[in-house]
């Protein structure tokens, strides 16, 4: 799994095709040209000759529709994990070698999927993950996920290495979270705080698996190091000048408890992954802990991120809301993990996805897709609402393995 995946780049698609042969006029690995030729709403004929995202049936045909869109320094930017992406492979496996047991005949009527987190409304339970630098894949860059973030009434959690500002973002109305890598120098952390409660953020996500920036040696091996001319992390920009991010291995506790007296938002701790480390976000006042292991983009070799919500989820005693990132492609998945202890579930590469195959139309037809079928899944599995998914829903069987 994880070794033809590196191989792919001039070679197959994730579904095994061949790339077409410069498809849509994007200049292979010439990156600086690829917004020009692939941004539109327009989507050009994709790997099953389809001609809009609608005709998509599922987020597999998603990447591989991004697969022939993108160039490939970006396809695989956004698709790596770390070192030999055992993670990354793990995190999808996981989902199947668990089964789905029903319950029928319950009468339960038609599913309801709203569900309220850290206080605030969304039309289901499932968030968009914080990913940077939505404009590799699309010239309307994070301004169109958060129009379809919006139009879905699904909660976007803003990347504090955004390609647009926060402010931008959040005037395009979506429920919106701030990821943040808490930044060493702690006044600059607070402006940023600062403007994302302005900006009317109702949670802050703090990224605590990045002590050091994790080998992507996809990106590494096109030499992928910095964004293309005119492309920036826009919230670093302070007058004239791009601030260097930190991926600091100074960052502690003590941040966070410094973060605490910063903002009466609700915290929430991002990539964790140990029963010890849930214990102690809770202890510095986390108010939400999310199960990730960043898409296995960090350390590589740790368990799925669905292995280690049942853990975490003894470890927390109910005390705050659990939400799990990591391998989400299908209904059946997000309710795999509503079983295992997640109040919600979180999407990264998804959304990329969807964006690059058709900016906001794409990212909308992913979340619609993903709905349908998390709506058909909780029919099938005799649930109402996802509340009503309990752990007898699932269970791990060597048929599925
Ligand atoms: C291209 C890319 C960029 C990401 N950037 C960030 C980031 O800036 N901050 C962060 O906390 N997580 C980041 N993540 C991790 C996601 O938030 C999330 O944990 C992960 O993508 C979930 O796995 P999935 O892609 O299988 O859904 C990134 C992931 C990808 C794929
Ligand atoms: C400095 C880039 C970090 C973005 C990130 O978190 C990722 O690519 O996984």
């Amino acid at each position: 799994m994880s070794g033809d995946t590196g191989d792919r780049p001039n070679g197959t698609d994730p579904a095994g095709r061949a790339r077409g042969a410069d498809a849509f006029g994007a200049g292979m690995g010439d990156h600086g040209d690829r917004t020009d030729t692939a941004g539109g709403e327009s989507v050009a004929a994709g790997p099953a000759g389809v001609e809009r995202p609608a005709a998509l049936v599922n987020l597999r045909e998603f990447e591989a529709a991004a697969w022939e869109r993108l160039d490939p320094v970006f396809y695989d930017y956004f698709a790596g994990g770390a070192a030999d992406e055992i993670t990354l492979a793990a995190n999808e496996a996981a989902f199947r070698r668990r089964a789905l047991i029903p319950r029928v005949l319950r009468g339960q009527g038609p599913p309801r999927l709203g569900v309220t987190l850290l206080g605030q409304e969304a039309s289901m339970p499932v968030l968009l993950a914080p990913t940077a630098f939505h404009r590799l894949a699309h010239p309307d860059a994070e301004r169109a996920t958060a129009r379809a973030a919006a139009e879905a009434g699904v909660i976007m959690i803003a990347a504090m290495l955004s390609t647009v500002t926060i402010e931008e973002i959040a005037a395009c109305g979506p429920r919106l979270w701030f990821q943040l890598y808490i930044q060493p120098d702690l006044e600059f952390t607070a402006s940023l705080v600062r403007r994302a409660e302005a900006a009317g953020c109702r949670a802050l996500v703090v990224t605590a698996d990045s002590p050091a920036l994790g080998r992507n040696e996809r990106a590494e091996r096109h030499g992928f190091h910095d964004l293309p001319p005119g492309m920036y992390c826009a919230n670093m920009a302070e007058g004239g000048h791009v601030r260097q991010v930190a991926l600091s291995p100074e960052i502690s506790w003590r941040h966070v408890d410094r973060l605490r007296e910063m903002t009466s938002l609700p915290i929430v701790i991002k990539g964790v992954l140990h029963p010890g480390d849930a214990r102690l976000a809770v202890e510095h006042g986390a108010d939400a802990i999310i199960v990730s292991n960043h898409g296995g983009r960090q350390l590589d070799t740790t368990p799925a991120s669905l292995d280690r919500l049942a853990p975490v989820a003894e470890a927390v005693d109910g005390r705050v809301p659990l939400l799990l990132d990591g391998g989400i492609r299908r209904g059946t998945d997000v309710v795999k993990a509503l079983a295992l202890g997640a109040a919600a579930v979180a999407i990264g590469r998804p959304t990329l996805w969807g964006l690059a195959v058709g900016g906001q139309a794409g990212v909308a037809r992913v979340l619609a897709l993903l709905r349908r079928e998390l709506a058909g899944t909780l029919a099938l599995c005799g649930a109402a609402t996802p509340g009503e998914v309990t752990a007898d829903l699932v269970e791990e069987v060597a048929s599925l393995r």
